[in-house]
């Protein structure tokens, strides 16, 4: 992925990142000062937008947000609004341009006092930002505790106050905000549960810090949308044939057949020229009659891998799915790690979800091992603590961080699936999704993905943006039939969800 103009709208900064930008910003000559007032300004922007004329307190912290708080809290002022103003610091340790608005407020400043929530009908969360380091302790924790069980509107500056902007983790207790405003660009933190919940509506809000800085950074992270990936998106050739769009092979399992039966249909409807579903004897009759469009290659019991090897022989088979309904029990597990490793050692592009993850529970080295081509892993929580226990969610690791360090342990694309599916790449690289609705969170849905991930390797996007366009596809769809969805309905939904987004992105194309 290059760090075209293009892209840059959906960079998201770590809070060091930010300081970053910020410090280059005032080497290209904007002044701190102006930054922080222009952030004030912004939150009074967008708090006047959502509100009407109403009683505010404004709680600002020791730090720089604090400081935001002071420029806010005198701009309400000066357009009528009743305002209140408590201080948890001391002007002394304020930065130079925090201590100047703190001049400038013409009000008085309170010390920090659940009282002053009695007539209060808006708060505005100025305590803490980026500079967060631990959880809110005495009368910032008091406050927010008194905030949260009163139920009163907050607009927080950044984030909301306890949330790690680059985690999305609640360093303890929290006030959920109704409306966040950040500044120049998204934090990871805004994207990523829990964080993202506690922001409410979140409003991304220019500066003034010049766009030219970001050149100056190494950036790895984004949120998932076809700016990514539009360009390298797999249209038919006017003159092409179904061989241009490449063969799928999906593995289906003996006993859970509709999984492999979604994943196949899946890729189909997102384009694979050819669907081939391998199923093992017992269960070929269930397939041969379930599916059409979609080939059924019989694997004889006493030589399945043998057969699946067959299947591959063909050098046109170029993408490859495993795990949905492959099974687990007993002698299934092992022919489950067979078939997978049957499948990598082709090199070709493979998906692996479900059983072809938990085959590897008690020896996932085998699994990265045998990773010598391009793959797609896409495990829930439960299969990626299984697949990798020393990153599972009980230790620190944050969502982020864990798909990155996976990746870069396995050698594969990992999609690490949730309400915020974050993909990794093996180079460090992560795209956090952000458009799937709660919907999707429904039997099969996972399926789905995986077909549309092999779907679109099949006609031969590099893995990562296969998983992107995957992900924010499923999500898409899920929108698209909203509630009420089962996972059949996701890939029929789906030409209608490209129909848009090719009217949208290729407004020209045939
Ligand atoms: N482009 C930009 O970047 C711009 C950024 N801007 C704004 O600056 C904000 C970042 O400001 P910031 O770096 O001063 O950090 P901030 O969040 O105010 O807190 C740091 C202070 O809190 C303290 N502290 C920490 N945890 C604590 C705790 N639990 N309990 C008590 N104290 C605690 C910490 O003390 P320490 O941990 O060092 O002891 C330190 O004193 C950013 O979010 C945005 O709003 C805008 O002005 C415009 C341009
Ligand atoms: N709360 C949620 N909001 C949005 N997407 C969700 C939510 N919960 C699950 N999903 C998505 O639904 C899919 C579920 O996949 P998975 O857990 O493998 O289910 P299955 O094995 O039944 O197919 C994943 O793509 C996941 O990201
Ligand atoms: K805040």
């Amino acid at each position: 992925m290059e760090h075209t103009h293009k892209q840059y709208s959906s960079f998201l900064l770590t809070a060091n990142e930010m300081g970053k930008a910020d410090q280059a910003a005032v080497m290209a000559g904007v002044s701190a000062m102006d930054l922080m007032a222009a952030a004030g300004k912004v939150v009074v922007d967008a708090v006047v937008n959502r509100w009407s004329k109403r009683s505010v307190l404004v709680l600002c912290g020791p730090g720089n947000n604090g400081g935001d708080g002071f420029v806010v809290a005198q701009h309400l002022r000066l357009i009528g609004w009743p305002v209140r103003l408590a201080f948890l610091g001391s002007v002394d340790t304020f930065s130079t341009e925090a201590a100047h608005f703190y001049q400038a407020w013409q009000g008085e400043v309170d010390t920090f006092s659940t009282d002053l929530l009695d007539q209060t009908e808006l708060v505005i969360d100025a305590m803490f930002g980026a500079g967060l380091s631990r959880p809110l302790e005495g009368k910032a924790r008091d406050m927010v505790d008194a905030m949260i069980a009163r139920k009163i509107p907050v607009c927080a500056i950044d984030v909301p106050s306890g949330v790690d902007g680059t985690t999305g983790a609640a360093l303890g207790l929290v006030a959920p905000a109704e409306l966040t405003v950040t500044f120049f660009r998204k934090k990871p933190g805004h994207l990523l549960f829990p964080g993202r919940e506690l922001c409410g509506e979140l409003v991304v809000a220019d500066i003034g810090i010049p766009e030219a800085v970001l050149d100056e950074l190494t950036l790895q992270t984004w949120e998932n949308s076809p700016e990514l990936w539009y360009e390298n998106y797999p249209w038919p050739r006017l003159d092409g044939h179904k061989f241009h769009r490449g063969h799928a092979v999906v593995y289906g399992g003996e006993t859970l057949t509709g999984a492999s039966r979604l994943t196949a249909r899946s890729a189909m409807r997102i384009g694979a020229g050819l669907v081939t579903l391998a199923a093992p004897i017992k269960a070929w009759t269930v397939y041969a009659t379930a599916l059409t469009g979609v080939m059924v290659a019989k694997l004889e019991l006493s030589q399945e891998s043998e057969d699946f090897d067959m299947v591959l022989l063909d050098p046109r088979h170029n993408a490859i799915a495993v795990g949905p309904g492959a099974g687990l029990a007993g002698f299934e597990s092992i022919r489950t790690r067979k078939i997978v490793l049957a499948a990598l050692v082709t090199g070709r592009a493979t998906v692996l979800d479900a059983d072809a993850l938990s085959a590897f529970a008690s020896d996932p080295q085998t699994l990265f091992d045998g990773i010598v081509g391009p793959c797609v892993m896409t495990p829930h929580e439960g299969e990626f603590a299984r697949l990798f226990p020393s990153l599972n969610q009980s230790h620190a690791e944050d969502k982020l961080s864990r798909a990155r360090l996976a990746a870069k342990q396995s050698g594969a694309v990992v999609v690490l699936k949730g309400a915020d599916t974050v993909i990794a790449s093996p180079n460090g690289r992560v795209i956090i999704n952000s458009n799937a609705p709660a919907e999707l969170a429904t039997g099969g849905s996972g399926d789905v993905l995986a077909g549309f991930i092999v779907g679109l390797l099949a006609q031969g996007l590099e893995p990562f943006y296969a998983a992107a366009a995957a992900v924010w596809l499923h999500g898409e769809v899920g929108n698209e039939v909203g509630v009420g969805l089962i996972a059949e309905d996701l890939p029929d939904h789906l030409p209608k969800v490209l129909s848009v987004f090719k009217r949208q992105y290729f407004p020209t194309k045939k």
